[in-house]
């Protein structure tokens, strides 16, 4: 594992293409999904792990993120991860530290709107550390669909030579038609409150259901997820949208491959998100 950027870059000479995982820790199978499609595509892997300060405000979990490096390292180590980064706060903020990135436009709805200053500081750091590892492609989760979005655009408007890999969520193996997405944040729940918890995808596939079933209204096909949320009297709803690629709501779904149903609630405490295609047809991030 390494601390020193300047020792991670010693050791990436010569290796090949490089792919990035950039984490908060705390690994489960998602994680790992990402670590195994780097694997798959590229000659070396990097994992970061680093919680982020700046990405966090100042009534969130910033302090309680759970954290446990042993078992993380275990983690990276049998889905072939070959370095691990994990800088400390001194090595990415140093004193007299001032710059943030903010991408404008993408990153003000959702949970731009919910969580302000977020994307600045996911911006900020994600550039930073590509610029630590310098690597080929970056994996990211779709089950921040967002996130992907805004770092595409930082990516494209900065001119950063790296390739972004959008990765499908993975979600929980129990009731898997039904399943929560993996989270680090699901530790917070216990087994009955995730089970409850998949009012989320259920909602989601309730939108996909009526859209297959020929809905085109958007406000209707928000009220099919509503209707399925509605059921569980402890999911306090932040926001169900149907989105075009550009992360737009319109009142009529047209025509667009990158159609996504998104929803963010907060139960038993816990700020939850996930989100799916509208339709089988629909794809990956764009
Ligand atoms: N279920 C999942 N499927 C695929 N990718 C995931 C999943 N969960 C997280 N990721 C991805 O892993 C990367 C690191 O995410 P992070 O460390 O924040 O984990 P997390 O589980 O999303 O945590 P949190 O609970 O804080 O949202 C991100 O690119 C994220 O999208
Ligand atoms: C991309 C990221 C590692 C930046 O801190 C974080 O937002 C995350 O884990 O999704
Ligand atoms: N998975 C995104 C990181 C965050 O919620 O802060």
């Amino acid at each position: 594992m390494f601390t020193d950027p300047a020792e991670l870059r010693a050791a990436l000479q010569g290796r090949g293409t490089v792919g990035f995982v950039p984490t908060m820790g705390y690994l489960h199978d998602g994680h790992a999904t990402l670590m195994r499609w780097a694997r798959q595509s590229c000659d070396t892997v990097v994992l970061s792990i680093y919680v982020n300060p700046l990405q966090f405000g100042p009534n969130e979990d910033y302090a309680s993120y759970p954290r446990d490096l042993e078992r993380d390292l275990k983690v990276a180590r049998s889905a072939g991860v070959d370095f691990v980064f994990a800088p400390s706060d001194a090595t990415m903020y140093p004193p007299g530290f001032s710059t943030r990135v903010s991408v404008n436009g993408v990153s003000d709805t959702l949970d731009g709107l919910s969580r302000p200053g977020h994307f600045t500081g996911v911006a900020t750091v994600v550039l930073k550390l590509l610029n630590l590892v310098r690597p080929d492609k970056v994996f990211l989760g779709e089950k921040d669909w967002q996130q992907v979005a805004v770092l595409r655009r930082m990516i494209t408007d900065l001119n950063v030579a790296v390739e972004v890999v959008g990765v499908p969520t993975v979600r929980s193996e129990e009731a898997a038609s039904l399943g929560l997405a993996l989270s680090s944040r699901n530790s917070y729940l216990n087994e009955e409150q995730k089970a409850r918890a998949t009012v989320l995808s259920r909602a989601l596939r309730a939108v996909q259901a009526a859209y297959a079933a020929g809905e085109r209204d958007t406000q209707a096909l928000k009220q099919a997820g509503l209707n399925v949320l509605k059921t569980e009297p402890d999911a306090q709803l932040d926001y169900l949208t149907v989105v075009d690629s550009n992360l737009q709501e319109t009142p009529r779904i047209a025509e667009d491959p990158f159609n996504r149903i998104l929803i963010a609630a907060r139960m038993f405490g816990v700020r939850l998100i996930d989100n799916m295609p509208l339709s089988a047809n629909n794809g990956a991030h764009p």
